[in-house]
Parts: C-alpha cells; sequence; structure tokens
C-alpha cells in the first residue's frame, strides 16, 4: 500500500490539494494518505514551516504531494527571519528529499488551442518539457548577506550538480524528440560558462544521438511564447527556470495548467508550478488542473502506473474542454471542475 504524503500548506494550496487527492482515490484506491503541515500554516501551528513530524513522515514516503506555500505581500509571514518564512519551508522540504530535478511540461493538448492567448497555429501541438535545476542556484547557496545598503547572492554551481540534472534532461530528450536546449547567460556569468562547458561535455561524453544546443535566457523569454514548438527539452538552472516556466504558462492559457514533478535521490515531491494565490484562496474557484496533472505525474514517475496517469490527463483535457475553469474565461469553480474530471474518468476513450 504506497504511502502518499500530503503537504496541503497555504492559501490555495488545500482546495487544490484536495481536489488531487479525490481523483487519486478514485484512480488508485490502494494509496494510503498522510497529511502534514507545511509553510505558513505550519509556522503558526508548530514555530517552524518545515516541521520535525513532516520531515520524519517523509522518511517511509513513496511519494509526496504539495499544494503551495506562501502568504499575501502584507503576511506577516513575510517579516519573519527568513528561515521561518513558509517559502523556506518549502526549500527545506525539496533539500530533504533530494529533488534535484523539476520537470515542468507545458503542453497544449489538442482541442484546448483556444484557451491559449497565442494564435492557435502558434499553440497547436506544443509540447516542451522545461527541467529546471532545484537544488542550487542563488536559492540555497549560503554566501548572501542584506547588510544597510549592500546585499548580494550567488549563483555557485558545481560540475556533479551540473551534470546530474543535464542528464535527467538527456534521459527525458531520448524519450521524446531528442532535442535538449540548455539555457544560460554564458555572455556575461562566470557560473553559466561552466554549466555551458560541463552539459556540452556530457553530451559529448554520453549522450550523441541527442542534438544539443544553447540559448541565452533573455533571448528563450521572447523564443518561448513567440516560436514555442522550437523547444523540446529545455534545461536550465534554478531561477531561470522558476521565471521562464511561469513564463510558459501563457502558452496553455494559465498557470493552472502547469504541473510539475521533482525528482532526484529518494522519493519524488509533486507540486503546482503556481503560488497560494491569495487574492482568490478561500473563494472556491482555483483552478486544481495542475495540481490534479501533478497528481498526474506522481503516478507516472512516483509510482510507475502509466496508464492511470495518462487517465488522469485525458480527463482533465476532456473536462477543460466541456467547461474550463474561471482563469482561463470558463465558468467552472474549483468543485465542478474535479467532479467533470471524475466523470471524464468514467468516460471510454474515442
Ligand atoms: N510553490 C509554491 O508554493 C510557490 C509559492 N509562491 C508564493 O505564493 C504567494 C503568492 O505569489 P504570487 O506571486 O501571487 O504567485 P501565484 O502563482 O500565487 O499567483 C499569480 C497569479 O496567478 C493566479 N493563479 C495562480 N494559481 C492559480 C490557479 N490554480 N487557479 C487560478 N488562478 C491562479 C493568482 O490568482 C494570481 O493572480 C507568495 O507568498 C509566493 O511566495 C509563489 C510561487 C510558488
Ligand atoms: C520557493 C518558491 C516560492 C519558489 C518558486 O516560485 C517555485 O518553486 O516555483
Ligand atoms: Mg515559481
Amino acid at each position: 500500500m504506497p504511502k502518499i504524503v500530503t503537504l496541503p500548506g497555504d492559501g490555495i494550496g488545500p482546495e487544490v490539494t484536495a481536489a488531487a487527492v479525490e481523483v487519486l482515490r478514485e484512480v488508485a484506491p490502494d494509496l494510503q494518505f498522510e497529511e502534514h503541515a507545511i509553510g505558513g500554516m505550519a509556522y503558526d501551528a508548530h514555530g517552524d514551516p518545515f516541521p520535525q513530524r513532516t520531515r520524519d513522515a517523509l522518511l517511509d514516503a513513496d511519494a509526496v504531494l504539495l499544494g503551495t506555500v506562501g502568504g499575501p505581500q502584507n503576511s506577516p509571514w513575510n517579516s519573519l527571519p527568513r528561515p521561518m518564512r513558509p517559502e523556506s519551508g518549502l526549500l527545506a522540504l525539496r533539500k530533504a528529499l533530494g529533488c534535484y530535478a523539476n520537470l515542468r511540461p507545458v503542453r497544449v493538448q489538442p482541442g484546448l488551442e483556444h484557451l491559449s492567448p497565442l494564435k492557435p497555429e502558434l499553440a497547436r501541438g506544443v509540447d516542451i518539457l522545461i527541467v529546471r535545476e532545484l537544488l542550487g542556484g542563488v536559492y540555497f547557496d549560503q554566501d548572501r548577506k542584506i547588510d544597510g545598503d549592500t546585499a548580494y547572492n550567488t549563483m555557485r554551481y558545481t560540475t556533479p550538480e551540473v551534470e546530474r540534472v543535464a542528464r535527467m534532461a538527456f534521459w527525458a530528450a531520448e524519450q521524446r524528440k531528442g532535442r535538449v536546449t540548455s539555457v544560460d547567460k554564458a555572455n556575461v556569468l562566470e557560473v553559466s560558462e561552466l554549466w555551458r562547458r560541463d552539459v556540452q561535455a556530457l553530451r559529448d561524453r554520453e549522450y550523441r544521438s541527442i542534438h544539443l544546443n544553447h540559448e541565452y535566457v533573455d533571448s528563450v523569454a521572447m523564443l518561448i511564447v513567440s516560436d514555442p514548438s522550437r523547444y523540446d527539452v529545455i534545461v536550465t538552472e534554478n531561477l531561470f527556470g522558476d521565471i521562464l516556466s511561469d513564463l510558459a504558462a501563457v502558452i496553455p492559457g494559465s498557470l493552472g495548467l502547469m504541473p510539475s514533478a521533482s525528482l532526484g535521490d529518494g522519493a519524488g515531491l509533486f507540486e503546482p508550478i503556481h503560488g497560494s494565490a491569495p487574492d482568490i484562496a478561500g473563494k472556491g474557484i482555483a483552478n486544481p488542473a495542475a495540481a490534479i496533472m501533478s497528481a498526474a505525474m506522481l503516478l507516472r514517475h512516483g509510482l510507475k502506473r502509466s496508464d492511470a496517469a495518462n487517465q488522469i490527463e485525458r480527463a482533465v483535457a476532456l473536462a477543460l474542454r466541456a467547461e474550463p475553469t474561471r482563469d482561463l474565461g470558463g465558468k467552472a469553480d474549483t468543485k465542478t471542475f474535479t467532479n467533470a474530471v471524475l466523470e471524464a474518468m468514467g468516460t471510454p476513450v474515442g
């Protein structure tokens, strides 16, 4: 009986996680769920955004399903010492799980081109996988400080860190169209120079069947939305990947359509890429599709149950076709959309 640790967190996290769990219970009744605290609500309840009890629960987990963390801009959480803030709890969770590769698919399913603000001929068939390095760069480096009118953070990578995430990107590309674009800022940053050198060397040594090119992050920010079909797999460092993937959410039409899987040393972590959306939290209108599709990624990557994952993804596409959520200009709210997905799972294929 696989054990799934759920961490609903803050804001819309509990709303979208409840929807994802409902769908998982339907396709995989043998799963055992154990809910724990993370983020701002964990700080309020236990004085720690990543409490020891949550940490302990991960030890025998087969997979972790996360909602979102963080409060609105005026939240008292934002005045806490940085290690006590909700976002620090999430970073500590990722580190504890050793999830160094964050897979963020950007797909426009057939028949859903109309949800994209892009011209249909640009949106049609888009299928990009962004592989974001998740445990390094400015988010984690301890060489950081704010002192009076001076502050700094450090973007640092080592060859082993670059190679392990690049390997994940090459592995994914082998099962796709065989193309990897490595994204950096090597014209300005030494850390990007190392990144580019190491990704190229690994490709030349071990992945000669993969077509690898290198592009600058500023140019990719333009091209990913103006010519998305040029990309198959994108691999990039932590901060660039965070920003590019939110930008890429424009392609399917909403952040609410962007799931993710974070893989690495042990149990995988599965979470929507969006934040806690304080502007809509508690209203019952959050789009749960990203969380539900993250649950599908949990089944595929965490439990090796691809059939069940495909069933969920197909049902989400059918539900979106029938009635999109508010963020996509439709009328469905969290509950009606989740019910539509559950109903579509019983619909015969074809
Ligand atoms: N993985 C995580 O838990 C993340 C947490 N955050 C945190 O979330 C909080 C809010 O951050 P924001 O910058 O406002 O980003 P956000 O992603 O929470 O929201 C950006 C915009 O997208 C909308 N949105 C996001 N997800 C949606 C969904 N499922 N359905 C419908 N609309 C959706 C929101 O309503 C908002 O207008 C902050 O405290 C931030 O630090 C931000 C990003 C990731
Ligand atoms: C720590 C998170 C708030 C960073 C983020 O925006 C993300 O992982 O998508
Ligand atoms: Mg982000």
